[in-house]
């Protein structure tokens, strides 16, 4: 068995168990709290016999949905409720826990990692670093962490017997308030565990869940995590037994001979339904919303990719420089799945005229199905665009681990456009790896995958002028500048030889390469923006017309319908009226045509140049 890390008694550096010390009391002393974006509880727990497992209540739900979802999902923010709910809760927690959770301080969490011998491509120390900003981003603060390697799960507790016990000993040195595992527990895993570890245990997909739960803002948020956590805990219902009383509902809602745990299943499934309606019907209103702007011919494009890449602030970047209208833009954040609505806003796109950009949740490596299945409505957004930015961290030294899971969901999803692979955060690049992405598709190139030395943000600043002039130093860069074109969907890109040379190793290339191309920017700095614009306009102008058309002094409505509608290129006035050179959406075409304007050499559609 490999080495197993040694949970310690004190919070090191990284949010970690990692030093000896401990506080006066015997208690760890964190030197540096893990930054807590919102103060909070993590809320998810499935163990109904006690507290937290409440979503956040809402004045529009019916009576008993609301009752099954206080049952059934993660608490709602802060966790005082917990304590009021359940007073039993109170005997079980020791004193200081009590006055910690009253004084709505963030929860201590451990994290337990497994790994297994054929196992995923991600290392088990990213899986772990994964993990703890996953419970950072749901406002816990990480005390410990434990791992194993295990040649297969242990049946019952998932981990060995002698582990588990280890656990227990560390979340009572460590004053944890919740164990997260970093796999999915199957509900006897999850019961036993919690007996044996003495304290809440909570697996990923729970974590995960929590997050969305805590981040949904809109109704179709709130809905489509009510409905996953719902759908999660279904098939978890057996086994907890008696605990799951407080489903039931009480007095009156059993029918004769039926069990608790069938009246559970049934009201949970009509809530099921009901959620299921409901999402129905905002998907009929979104697609009514879709066939408006495929009529008005206007181009989406949609911000894809793993969670905390910096869509939102590309996205916030894009609508600075190209936007038409004023008015608040979301900035990112650096927690993971900050973003869960997605937000349409309209641009006015170089060369191309009026763009509708799309910013959406985020991806995650072994994403719960039920999140991916309750959040295609929102995801149709992505399925519908003309045209896909799958935004990439590329100063993660894992970066093609992340676009290949993008690019498995999106698979999965049937998305089907073309997508522009666009590596982010360049300024964080360190000195030598400035052509990260150039070979991107190319196939694997280095013996070992994930061998990639890490660029991170503390080397690029130490590499001092490792990043400046990045854009200039890229690898091949046709036209436009610092694109590096690919061949069509679903073969590898054209750009030559071999995987990509990044820093000391060697960067593996994913496996297929689907971008239509790969742009290099700085969503932060704005540099890199420029090719982004070119690279998608010429991706665009792929479905616009070029036309010369003339309009009459008398519709100056029309002059500006064009100017509106795409991009001018030139603009003469005549005897009769305007003669103007545009590239417009064939829509739009057939439109002024009818309303009496006069065409002169239509050209047929142009191919586009980079795709
Ligand atoms: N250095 C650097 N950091 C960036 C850049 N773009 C975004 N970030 C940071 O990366 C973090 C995540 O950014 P977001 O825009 O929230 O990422 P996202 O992809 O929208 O994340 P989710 O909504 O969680 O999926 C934030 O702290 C950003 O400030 C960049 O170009 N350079
Ligand atoms: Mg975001």
């Amino acid at each position: 068995m490999a080495p197993v890390r040694r949970v310690a008694g004190r919070t090191g550096q990284d949010g970690t168990g990692a030093a000896e010390g401990n506080g006066p009391e015997g208690r760890p002393v964190p030197e540096r709290p893990d930054p807590i974006p919102e103060g909070g509880q993590v809320r998810a727990r499935l163990d109904p016999g006690a507290p937290g497992r409440q979503v956040r209540a809402r004045p529009d739900a019916p009576a008993e949905g609301g009752q099954a979802r206080k049952q059934a999902g993660p608490a709602g923010k802060g966790g005082s409720r917990r304590a009021r709910q359940d007073p039993a809760a109170e005997d079980r927690d020791p004193p200081d826990e009590r006055a910690r959770r009253r004084a709505g301080g963030p929860e201590r969490a451990l994290l337990v990692g497994v790994a297994w011998e054929r196992d995923g491509r991600l290392s088990f120390d990213e899986r772990m670093d994964e993990l703890k900003e996953l419970a950072r981003s749901a406002g816990a603060q990480v005390v410990g962490e434990i791992r194993q390697r295990r040649g297969r799960p242990e049946p019952a507790t998932l981990i060995g017997p002698g582990k588990v016990a280890e656990v227990a000993d560390a979340r009572r040195r460590l004053d944890a308030d919740v164990v997260i595992f970093d796999r999915d527990l199957t509900p006897a895993q999850l019961r036993n565990l919690e007996r044996a570890i003495g304290g809440k245990v909570i697996d990923r997909t729970q974590l995960i869940l929590d997050i969305f739960a805590a981040r949904a803002r809109s109704r179709e948020g709130q809905l489509q995590v009510e409905l996953a956590q719902l759908q999660y805990l279904l098939p978890r219902l057996a086994g907890m037994g008696e605990a799951l009383s407080r489903l039931g509902g009480g007095i009156g809602t059993r029918g004769p001979g039926e069990t608790r745990l069938e009246v559970d299943r049934r009201r949970i499934r009509r809530r099921i339904a009901d959620l299921r309606r409901m999402l129905a019907e905002v998907r009929r209103h979104r697609s009514v919303q879709r066939k408006g702007r495929q009529r008005a011919g206007i181009p989406v494009v949609a911000l894809v990719g793993y969670t905390n890449a910096g869509k939102t602030t590309l996205h916030a970047a894009l609508v600075r420089r190209f936007g038409v209208a004023a008015g608040p833009v979301a900035q990112g954040r650096d927690r993971l799945f900050d973003t869960l609505d997605p937000t349409v806003r309209r641009v006015k796109w170089p060369g191309v005229g009026p763009v509708l950009v799309a910013d959406t949740v985020g991806f995650i490596h072994d994403l719960p199905p039920h999140l991916i299945a309750a959040f295609r409505a929102t995801l149709e957004e992505v399925l519908e665009a003309d045209l896909l930015l799958h935004v990439v961290d590329a100063s993660q030294p894992r970066w093609p681990v992340d676009v290949e899971t993008v690019d498995a969901i999106l698979d999965d999803l049937g998305a089907r456009q073309p997508r522009l692979l666009v590596m982010n955060k360049m300024d964080a690049v360190a000195a030598g790896v400035e052509d990260a992405g150039a070979g991107w598709g190319e196939g694997r190139g280095g013996e070992e995958p994930g061998i990639a030395q890490p660029a991170t943000h503390a080397e690029a600043a130490l590499g001092g002028d490792s990043t400046a002039d990045w854009a200039a130093a890229g690898a091949a860069s046709p036209v436009p500048d610092g694109v590096v074109p690919a061949a069509s969907q679903g073969t590898a890109p054209a750009t030559g030889g071999g995987a990509a040379r990044v820093g000391r190793g060697v960067m593996p290339a994913p496996r297929t390469g689907r971008a239509g191309g790969v742009v290099r920017v700085s969503a932060w700095t704005g540099q890199g923006l420029d090719d982004l614009a070119a690279a998608v306009a010429a991706f665009l102008q792929q479905g616009l017309r070029r036309v010369t058309v003339l309009v009459p002094y008398h519709r100056p409505d029309l002059r500006t319908r064009i100017h509106d509608a795409g991009t001018v290129e030139a603009e003469e006035p005549g005897s009769d009226g305007w003669t103007l050179t545009a590239r417009l959406p064939e829509a739009e075409v057939g439109r002024l045509r009818r309303a009496g304007c006069r065409f002169e050499d239509q050209a047929a559609p142009e191919s586009g140049a980079v795709f």
